[in-house]
């Protein structure tokens, strides 16, 4: 990816400048695997989102930023060529683009691993695969890795559907992101060599430059929604002796907090933990006496 595209804002929202300056202009997926989960990140932290899915960008003049709705293999070159400030794309398309821009935070979603497979028994070792075609959507990505490993093979680019070429007679093997599995065995294909790396949704912005104006209050916002999808809230009364028994099995992010209660001999403790486990916690905490357990959802926080 060499040109540097341009960014066309073709709606009827184009922004002014806001008071602070001009917007925040940060780019999300405008369809495939990314798109719903990087919308609803989005929106939960507190940004408006497009309402139809054809529109181009949206124009949020209360929270001083601009979103671009762009291809997720597109968001890399933008962000990297200092046309857009901050993107949300996949850490193989970040790879894959060799732009320059930088994961400065992981978003928990879009997880996958990108792998080599071929049909049982053909190719079964990454050094199988000299002079072998590699049919493939990431030719950046495993270019390197071959160059990496000094194996010299026929990389070729197709845009989708990459597991049909095998059978085909396009390619040998393929190299492709797999997340359940179920289009390999499809295609009679089968994994081969460790993964050629792990993926999920990642923020990037330009490198090196420093951080762009206003992207601290961004990054603080989505990292209080993914903090509070991944703890819960947790209240119980306890009997006094067994406080420090209980705030060690809850000892929370800082400090958990406890209140006396009106009966004597009891307290109230509050404190977040995380969401996985949570329900063995709650056994635990019943084993040493605590009762009127209670476990809520957290929808925001700034920690
Ligand atoms: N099952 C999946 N299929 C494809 N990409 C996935 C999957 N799960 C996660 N991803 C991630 O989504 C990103 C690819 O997004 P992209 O929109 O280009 O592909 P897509 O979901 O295949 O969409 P489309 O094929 O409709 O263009 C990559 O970062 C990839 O790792
Ligand atoms: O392991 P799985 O759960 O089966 O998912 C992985 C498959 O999903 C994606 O294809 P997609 O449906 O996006 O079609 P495409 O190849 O045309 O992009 C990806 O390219 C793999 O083919
Ligand atoms: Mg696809």
């Amino acid at each position: 990816m060499t040109s540097t595209p341009s960014t066309q804002a073709s709606t009827t929202n184009t922004p002014a400048d806001t008071p602070n300056g001009r917007p925040l202009r940060i780019a999300v997926p405008n369809k495939g695997s990314l798109s719903i989960a990087a919308t609803d990140i989005l929106r939960e932290s507190g940004y408006r989102q497009r309402q139809d899915t054809k529109d181009l960008t949206v124009f949020d003049p209360e929270n001083g930023v601009e979103f671009f709705y762009l291809r997720p293999r597109d968001i890399a070159v933008y962000v990297g060529a200092g046309t857009l400030d901050i993107g949300i794309t996949g850490r193989d398309l970040l790879l894959d683009s060799g732009a320059a821009a930088d994961e400065v935070r992981a978003l928990g979603f879009g997880r996958s691993r990108f792998h080599y497979a071929a049909r049982p028994g053909t190719i079964t070792s990454v050094e199988g695969l000299a002079g072998k075609r590699i049919a493939t959507s990431y030719p950046g990505v495993v270019r390197r890795h071959l160059a990496d490993r000094g194996i010299g093979a026929d990389v070729v680019r197709l845009d989708g559907a990459v597991e049909t070429s095998v059978q085909l007679g396009v390619a040998d093997a393929i190299a492709d992101v797999v997340e359940t599995g179920r289009t390999l065995r499809q295609a009679g294909l089968e994994v081969f060599g460790e993964p050629i790396l792990e993926s999920e949704a990642v923020l990037i912005t330009r490198a090196g430059e420093g951080m762009p104006a206003g992207f601290d209050i961004f990054r603080r916002r989505i990292e209080g929604v993914l903090v509070a999808r991944s703890y819960v809230m947790m209240d119980y009364d306890i009997p006094d002796e067994q406080v420090e028994a209980a705030v060690a099995l809850t000892p929370g992010i800082e400090s958990p907090t406890v209140s006396p209660l009106h009966r004597e001999g009891w307290v109230a403790v509050r404190s977040m933990v995380p969401r996985d486990g949570a329900q063995r916690l709650m056994d635990a905490l019943w084993q040493i006496g605590a009762r009127g357990i209670l476990l809520t959802d957290i929808h925001a926080c700034r920690l």
